[in-house]
């Protein structure tokens, strides 16, 4: 034992590793003083006295009425880094104390380079401790007549700003928001007293809406407990009351025994983007940092715990209409995205989330007890070109060409294997509609042509059918293969020539490619324009009467016009304006 020899610290190194690794930022220095104050006020048995602050950023001094220390409990905690009071189950620790890793009084370093701790025990003689940054220790007797201790730091020079009493006074307000035990600043308390979890007469949801206002910046829509006993926590969940953002996690507030702790990302599941939660846990351990929390076996007891409470809580909206009605004017996207990763939230979509279908707006299980099947369109497109026409032939369609809602719908469908569910293209209204009879194609054979060479500039097949409502004249199926095709073409052809080689090796690809499928004009032969094409002797008239067809169902898909397509359609319109004014000239020199 002869070589046996203690650690060497180097103090200013611990604080370089403290204040970089450890901590946010030195402000946590205010909440150290406060969390030992408190425990020693606790320990005391003097949770109402309050704890004072004077700040004035040279100095910042902390004065309690807690049990104070001896000269031996000084010299054995404060001297020793990592020793704390608080872990002993024989001493006067209890689960009532915050502290318990012994190093939070170094924090104090962040800001000063030396530590004045005045303090004085029952039944013991006063005594001043003082502790520097480079490792240097000492205590005399101090003159103190009171029971308490008082912490004073000096400010360092480039720290002064941490001093300020501006800054002392927002963070001791942050910290001790939620605590009872009443602290000043510079003379004026900072908390007073928030009681989200009191007796609900006294104002307790009045300062529960205030509390929501100034942390999460919202008026809530709605306000429920969670609660879970075994943590020892309570909380408050608050409904926003406008639409969240889906990607951006959620921002919560944790408090341990009443003190700040921060947001704790994994305590609140992050699908539970709606809301905001509150809670002060006193059986949760925080972190050495104190600005989160250890994840052991009841931190996830806890988080699964909220999880369960939020979703019992959405899924409650079932038996109340006024409040689920408001709810889902802000969050029916949201709840309609987390039902594809949620199971238990499917039956909540199912019977209350409305979706838009060609039967009018209904929740889907209303749709599937009117039509056996559900059948969507993934594109809000395909769903503009299909609805009428399914509709007028009887056939449901849900628009589920919304962000998420195809996903909603696979899932509930996935859950029921009963279910039967159809996603829909437009090519499938070719097989729906009725094709014409053999004479009415032979009949439209000639306008076929015509009608072939007159949209070809826009790559575009033609296919005669006939169906309901007569007043539709032709539809432009455009599925998605076909759309891309077209627009890698076109992007090909704007750029021939070009030397790139990206788009070289592209077209080298295209052009040993089988010709792709191609957007599908189909003429509606009941309607009483198209019914004309045959007896147009005049192939450049049917022309234009086809690309007004055209125009027409490209409007009615609600697709963009292309330059190109658009001039064509004009000198087809103008061609057919012409056409009616030299008819009428004529008919008039008759
Ligand atoms: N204001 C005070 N009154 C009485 N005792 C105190 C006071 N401040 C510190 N102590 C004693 O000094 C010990 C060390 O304090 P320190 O802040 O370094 O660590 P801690 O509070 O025990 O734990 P943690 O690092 O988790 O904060 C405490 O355990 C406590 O016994």
């Amino acid at each position: 034992m002869d070589d046996a020899r203690m650690f060497d610290v180097d103090l200013r190194a611990l604080i370089e590793v403290l204040g970089t690794n450890l901590y946010t930022g030195p402000g946590v220095y205010v909440r150290e003083l406060l969390q030992n104050a408190i425990d020693a006020q606790t320990v005391a048995g003097r949770p109402d006295e309050p704890i004072e602050i004077t700040a004035d950023g040279s100095d910042v001094v902390l004065a309690d009425h807690g049990v104070g220390m001896s000269a031996g409990t000084i010299a054995d905690l404060l001297g020793t880094i990592g020793a704390s009071s608080k872990r002993d189950p024989f001493g006067f620790g209890s689960t009532s104390q915050i502290g318990q890793f012994g190093v939070g009084l170094l924090s104090g370093f962040l800001v000063g380079d030396r530590i004045e701790v005045s303090s004085r025990a029952g039944g013991s003689e006063p005594v001043v401790w003082t502790g520097s940054s480079d490792g240097h220790v000492e205590m005399r007797a101090g003159e103190r007549a009171e029971t308490g201790t008082t912490v004073r730091i000096e400010a360092r020079g480039d720290a002064k700003m941490w001093l300020a009493p501006d800054r002392v006074r927002t963070l001791a307000a942050e910290y001790t928001g939620m605590h009872p035990t009443p602290v000043l600043v510079n003379g004026d308390r900072v908390n007073p007293g928030v009681g989200l979890f009191g007796d609900p007469s006294g104002g307790r949801d009045a300062a529960r809406v205030a509390f929501c206002q100034d942390e999460f910046g919202f008026t809530p829509l709605e306000m429920f407990e969670v609660d879970v006993p075994e943590a020892g926590l309570r909380g408050v969940a608050f409904v926003r009351p406008t639409g969240g953002d889906l990607v951006a996690r959620a921002v919560h507030r944790a408090y341990v025994k009443g003190l700040l702790v921060g947001d704790v990302p994994g305590l609140v599941p992050e699908w539970a983007y709606f809301v905001r939660v509150v809670v002060d846990a006193t059986g949760l351990k925080p972190t050495a940092s104190r600005e989160g929390i250890v994840h052991d076996d009841l931190f996830d007891v806890v988080a699964a715990s909220l999880g369960d409470q939020i979703q019992a809580w959405l899924t409650g909206l079932g038996a109340r209409p006024a409040l689920r009605e408001r709810f889902l004017a802000v969050h029916e996207q949201g709840v309609k995205a987390l039902a594809a990763h949620r199971p238990e939230l499917l039956g909540f979509v199912d019977k209350h989330c409305v979706f838009e279908t060609n039967v009018g707006p209904m929740p889907l299980a209303t749709f599937r007890a009117r039509f056996d099947t559900i059948r969507y369109a993934g594109s809000i497109d395909d769903y503009r070109v299909l609805a009428d026409v399914l509709a007028g032939r009887g056939i449901g369609l849900v628009n589920a060409g919304h962000a998420f809602e195809t996903a909603a719908i696979r899932a509930i469908v996935a859950a029921d294997p009963s279910m039967r569910c159809e996603p829909i293209g437009q090519q499938f209204l070719l097989s729906a509609l009725t094709m014409p009879s053999r004479e009415v194609r032979a009949e439209f054979d000639g306008a076929v042509h015509v009608a072939r060479r007159a949209v070809s500039p826009f790559q575009c097949e033609v296919t005669l059918r006939a169906f309901e409502p007569e007043s539709v004249s032709g539809l432009l199926l455009t599925d998605d293969t076909a759309q891309i095709a077209q627009d890698r073409s076109e992007m090909l052809s704007q750029t021939a020539g070009e030397p790139d080689a990206w788009l070289a090796a592209l077209s080298a690809i295209d052009d040993g490619e089988a010709a792709p499928t191609r957007p599908s004009l189909v003429l509606n032969v009941t309607n009483p324009l198209v019914a004309r094409l045959p007896t147009l002797a005049d192939d450049v008239v049917a022309g234009a009467l086809v690309r007004a067809i055209y125009s027409q169902a490209m409007l009615r898909a609600r697709r963009s016009v292309r330059v190109a397509a658009a001039s064509e359609l004009d000198s087809a319109i103008t061609l057919l304006a012409d056409l009616a004014t030299r008819d009428r000239i004529e008919g008039t020199s008759e």
